[in-house]
């Protein structure tokens, strides 16, 4: 089996942010800017306390011009922290809406592109966190925290500088006595957030894959009796949600104890810098600044540990969509670009050596080689899970084979660029997937968004245009939710009605199995029997009314092919 390489519940946030620089390099100049005009509001904010500092010292020597000077300079700096703060929130709010939509668009790409494999290996709740439930936290982050986060730690900067230059000896006070056990409980909280927070995101996935899969599965549980147990599953789940918030909170909780470390610095301060004073080694508007500073340095400490918080949640959640961003393989149907080879629009199809398992050492394709020429129609019959529905998804280049090669014309399906695979061999699946909306919206799903015309002309083509005129509204009929509305066989005649308008080289229909009444079954055979000419049609069949209709029978068993019509050509 082809490695599948499984993304982890609990990401690891190692390089996160040397992760993130590929994405934030496109929006480098945004940034830059945004990141000076926030210096500017922090030096604005750095500059107050020394203003009224300066007033102090005035009135204290009675100087009326530089008391003047002072408070003329105080409006001003305090006009422009106004202006700056609301100016460089709303700058570093759109520079990170910008990486949050090239982030979020990424991701629905990823996940377009993601190898059935992959998709088929993860829960699809947990992919659908990551790209939705995560892009948001991000997204709440960049616009609530962000800002403040980024202010905060240049005003905590600037600070330090500036009351180095007033007075060595109560900064070194301030830093030898109080800081460290500000920055101890910081640290202790940093060290146990990345457990709590990412037990918290891990939980809240798990609810979530849970909830996605009640509603997937919601026939199976109606039905089977195991919902009693499902909710139990449910409850355990949302108790284990409660208890990492619980443990999140009380670390939020002990982080406060900052605030008790303020008060006293403030109080130390206050007397140290009296008793200086008095002595006439500092000055009084000294005192006030380290006073004034010291709150602004504390503050900043408090607000930095909440958003730390917040911080850690956003990192989480940015370590795993990187992960599914970062995730290796494409499917070839998703594939842009590519060779610009355009091949023939009817051709050879062949397998050979083809080789194919979901499990290791289970092979559910061994060897299997086939050829089908252009204009072939051919049915594939075997056992309830003889390998039917693997063998129709291997030829239609949706499962790349583990070993051997499938080619169109020569060339190797995995060569083809997504668009020119899916113009040349489309594959109509046992359930196909109808998206909510009208049955004309499902149509324009193709290649080129046909348009009435173009859709009118396959109808009519297939003889499909009795089976419009009994709907309710013709082709503006709804689907309902996921196409509930529509039994099997219709979806059915969706499905060859989108690869009518593809006009492919070779057309894969897996047959319905659910029953398809007699009246429906007519109107796919009545389309089968238009869209079969000139193309390579292979059906894998349930019903024998299907296979009598077709020349050539290929028979999966034991994971290998036995022709029952025409020979088997490697
Ligand atoms: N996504 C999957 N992951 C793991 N095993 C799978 C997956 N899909 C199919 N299988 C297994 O592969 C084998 C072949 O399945 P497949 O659906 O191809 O058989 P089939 O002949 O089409 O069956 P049916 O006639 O019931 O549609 C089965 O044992 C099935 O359980």
């Amino acid at each position: 089996m082809a490695e599948v390489i499984l993304l982890a519940e609990q990401a690891s946030e190692k390089g996160t942010f040397r992760r993130t620089l590929p994405y934030l390099r496109p929006h480098r100049f945004a940034l830059g800017v945004t990141l000076g005009v926030v210096g500017l509001c922090a030096v604005a904010a750095v500059a107050l306390p020394p203003l009224v500092g300066r007033a102090v010292d005035a009135i204290t020597a009675g100087d009326r011009a530089a008391l003047t000077a002072a408070v003329v300079a105080l409006f001003a700096v305090v006009a422009a922290h106004i202006l700056l703060t609301r100016h460089s929130e709303l700058l570093l709010m759109r520079a990170g809406e910008k990486v949050v939509r090239d982030l979020r668009e990424r991701a629905v790409e990823r996940l377009a592109a993601a190898p059935l494999r992959f998709l088929e290996a993860h829960r699809t709740g947990d992919l659908l966190r990551r790209a939705t439930g995560e892009v948001a936290e991000l997204a709440n982050f960049v616009r609530r925290d962000l800002p403040n986060l980024v202010v905060i730690a240049a005003t905590l900067l600037f600070t330090t500088v500036m009351l180095l230059v007033y007075s060595w000896f109560l900064l070194l006070v301030l830093a030898v006595v109080f800081v460290p056990p500000a920055l101890y409980l910081l640290r202790s909280f940093h060290r146990r957030a990345e457990a709590v927070f990412g037990g918290q995101a891990a939980a809240e996935t798990a609810v979530a894959a849970t909830m996605t899969e009640t509603l997937t599965a919601r026939e199976l549980l109606a039905t089977s009796g195991a919902l009693p147990g499902w909710l139990r599953r449910v409850r355990r789940e949302n108790d284990d949600v409660v208890a990492a918030t619980r443990r999140t909170s009380w670390a939020e909780v002990r982080v406060e104890g900052v605030s008790l470390i303020e008060g006293l610095a403030q109080a130390v301060l206050l007397g140290l810098g009296a008793w200086l004073a008095i002595e006439g080694h500092v000055t009084v508007g000294t005192v006030v600044v380290f006073v004034l500073a010291s709150r602004t340095l504390f503050d900043g400490i408090g607000d930095a540990a909440q958003l730390v918080g917040e911080f850690q949640v956003a990192r989480t959640g940015l370590a795993r969509l990187l992960d599914l961003l970062e995730s290796p393989g494409a499917e070839p149907a998703a594939r842009g670009g590519g060779s610009a080879k355009r091949l023939p629009p009817r051709g050879e199809l062949v397998l050979e050596g083809v080789g194919y398992s979901y499990l290791d050492g289970t092979e559910v394709l061994r060897s299997v080689d086939l050829a089908f020429p252009p204009g072939e129609r051919v049915a594939v019959v075997g056992a309830t899970g003889s390998g039917k529905t693997t063998l129709g998804k291997v030829v239609a280049g949706l499962y790349p084979p583990d070993r051997g090669r499938v080619t169109y014309c020569g060339t190797d399906l995995r060569e083809l660029p997504g668009e020119e695979l899916s113009r040349l061999i489309a594959l109509v699946p046992q359930d196909v997937h109808i998206i909510t909306g009208t049955i004309a919206d499902n149509l324009a799903l193709v290649p080129g968004l046909p348009g009435e015309e173009a859709v009118a002309g396959a109808v009519e083509r297939l003889g499909l245009g009795p089976w419009v005129a009994g709907l309710p509204a013709g082709l503006a009929t709804g689907t309902g939710v996921r196409g509930e509305r529509l039994s099997a066989g219709e979806r059915q005649i969706v499905g060859l009605l989108r690869a009518a308008l593809i006009d492919p080289a070779v057309l894969v229909l897996d047959e319905a199995t659910a029953d398809v009444d007699p009246e429906i079954a007519g109107w796919v055979e009545r389309a089968l029997a238009e869209l079969c000419a000139e193309r390579t049609l292979i059906v894998i069949a349930h019903r024998p009314e299907t296979v009598a209709l077709l020349p050539r029978t290929v028979r999966v068993a034991d994971g290998t092919v036995r022709s029952e019509g025409t020979a088997v050509r490697p």
